[in-house]
């Protein structure tokens, strides 16, 4: 028989923290849910009675958070509090790549994983199922538990491993009907308190437990086989551009091998996201720091190759506008890393920016989610240049057309779907002639646009 839980706590009130406890609150209205977070903002906007005032956009998020908050879903800064009741605490902080000392710029960054194990420590008077939610490097919960069980209080922490998997911009589709759920763990008491909760609307069948290790090590090994995808197509996108080949054609024709697949093989600017880059890093250094060489630069190909395909349609821009950007202004639509989400860690966008900024381009921006407050942040986190001349050199607009007026190229950043239905005809009306289009996510019809007059130009074609 297993534990009954009755309040779960959820330390990190993110991009995953928030949506997937929202969705369990709905799922299981008898469970009351507490979302903590150190950063008053976010629980302040997670409080907000205006919906659209959310901290993470995802289509179907507000119906679910105007359903469930204050029935059974609670966000809180009161961090003790919440741990202190919980029978359950989710760990869902950020683990990002590390920025200083040993490991910098590959290791994950536990420090607010161990903060809140150290939390937890500290505040439990009873025993608790810790779940690490966070993606973490495979080996954490032995970590964890040592500093749990260091604590001398006669608490027993039981730490199960339970990754997410979610995508952004479809989080709530990929928390109500996921294609499984991964459940690592010793004790098989806790495993079967957490399998209960999601058994509420996952088909048993689609619940997958496993041993601790196993577990880590899927989340980092799925991240890194999904991003290996979309840099093999890209590679071949580069291929294609050179023969004639068509990158689209040739991903229908390998896709439809069923032992390939259809999905996650649409070429791109690159990829982009929180994740991806973070995560390989790490496996690429924990395949290091295990002597595993050949193995950590099988895995580091996959960045470098995603690296090049962002500079080389950069350079494209440039070469195509007769070698020179120096003060022309080029209209950037999209800036979110994929669509349907206002987040932009890591977006392609951001290095394409830089990169034509280096050469002294004007670069005006409009994406329907994302705030200018944000491009000029993501632009000045790169240090290349001053937020001064970051401010001088990027406009952010309210409107396609103000973005695309008198500008000599558009780049397509993001594939936005209403991209596709803007008034192409205005568009070119308005901008210098010859008038380019750089589609970095081949969203829109060349036929449709060369009919138009433009000179269009798309990533594999
Ligand atoms: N963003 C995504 O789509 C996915 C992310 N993940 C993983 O989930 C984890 C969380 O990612 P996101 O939600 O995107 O991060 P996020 O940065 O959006 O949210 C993390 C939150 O944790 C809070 N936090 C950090 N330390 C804390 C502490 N000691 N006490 C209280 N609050 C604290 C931060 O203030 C922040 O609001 C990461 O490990 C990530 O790799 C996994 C699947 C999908
Ligand atoms: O660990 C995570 O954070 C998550 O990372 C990805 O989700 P996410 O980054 O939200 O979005 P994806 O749909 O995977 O897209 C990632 C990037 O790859 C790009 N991409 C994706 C697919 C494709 O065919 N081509 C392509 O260029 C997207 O435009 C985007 O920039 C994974 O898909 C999730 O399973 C995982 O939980």
């Amino acid at each position: 028989m297993s534990k009954t839980i009755k309040k779960i706590c959820c330390i990190g009130a993110g991009y995953v923290g928030g949506p997937t406890m929202s969705v369990v609150a709905k799922q299981c209205p008898h469970i009351e849910i507490t979302i903590v977070d150190m950063n008053a903002e976010r629980i302040a906007a997670w409080n907000d009675e205006n919906l659209e005032n959310l901290p993470v956009y995802e289509p179907g998020l507000q119906e679910i958070v105007a359903e469930a908050r204050g029935r059974n879903l609670f966000f809180s800064t009161d961090i003790n509090k919440a741990i202190d009741e919980a029978d359950m605490i989710f760990i869902s902080v950020n683990t990002p790549t590390k920025n200083y000392g040993k490991g910098k710029g590959m290791a994950a960054d536990l420090k607010y994983i161990e903060l809140c194990a150290r939390q937890i420590a500290s505040v439990a008077k009873d025993d608790k199922i810790l779940v690490e939610k966070s993606t973490l490097p495979v080996r954490t919960a032995a970590a964890l538990k040592s500093i749990l069980d260091n604590t001398g209080n006669g608490v027993n922490f039981h730490i199960l491993s339970n990754p997410e998997f979610l995508a952004e911009g479809t989080a709530i589709q990929d928390l109500i009907n996921p294609d499984r759920v991964l459940i690592g763990g010793e004790n098989e008491e806790a495993i079967a308190a957490l399998v209960n909760i999601y058994a509420h609307w996952v088909d048993q069948s689609k619940i997958l437990t496993t041993n601790l290790w196993s577990s880590e090590l899927s989340k980092l090994t799925a991240n890194a086989f999904l991003a290996q995808r979309v840099s093999s197509i890209n590679s071949i996108s580069a291929l294609c551009e050179k023969t004639g080949a068509n990158v689209d054609e040739v991903s229908k024709a390998i896709g439809m091998d069923t032992r390939i697949g259809a999905k996650f093989l649409k070429a791109s600017v690159g990829f982009g996201g929180s994740c991806f880059q973070k995560d390989i890093l790490n496996l690429v250094y924990i395949a290091r720091s295990y002597g595993l060489t050949e193995v950590a630069e099988y895995w580091d190909q996959v960045i470098l190759m995603n690296d090049y395909q962002k500079q080389r349609f950069a350079d494209n821009i440039i070469q195509t506008l007769y070698n020179t950007v120096s003060g022309k202004k080029i209209a950037f639509l999209g800036w979110a890393f994929k669509k349907d989400t206002n987040d932009t860690r890591e977006s392609a966008a951001i290095y394409v920016a830089d990169y034509l900024l280096n050469e002294q381009a004007e670069i005006t921006v409009y994406d329907p989610k994302v705030s200018a407050e944000r491009i000029y942040a993501d632009l000045d986190y790169l240090n290349t240049r001053s937020s001064e001349e970051n401010r001088l050199l990027v406009k952010v607009v309210n409107t396609p057309y103000e973005a695309c007026d008198d500008a000599h190229a558009v780049a397509i950043l993001t594939e936005w779907d209403e991209f596709k239905s803007y008034d192409w005809k205005k568009i070119k009306d308005q901008m210098k002639k010859p008038a380019f289009v750089f589609d970095g996510r081949k969203l829109l019809n060349r036929k449709q646009l060369e009919d138009l007059d433009f000179k269009y130009y798309a990533i594999g074609e």
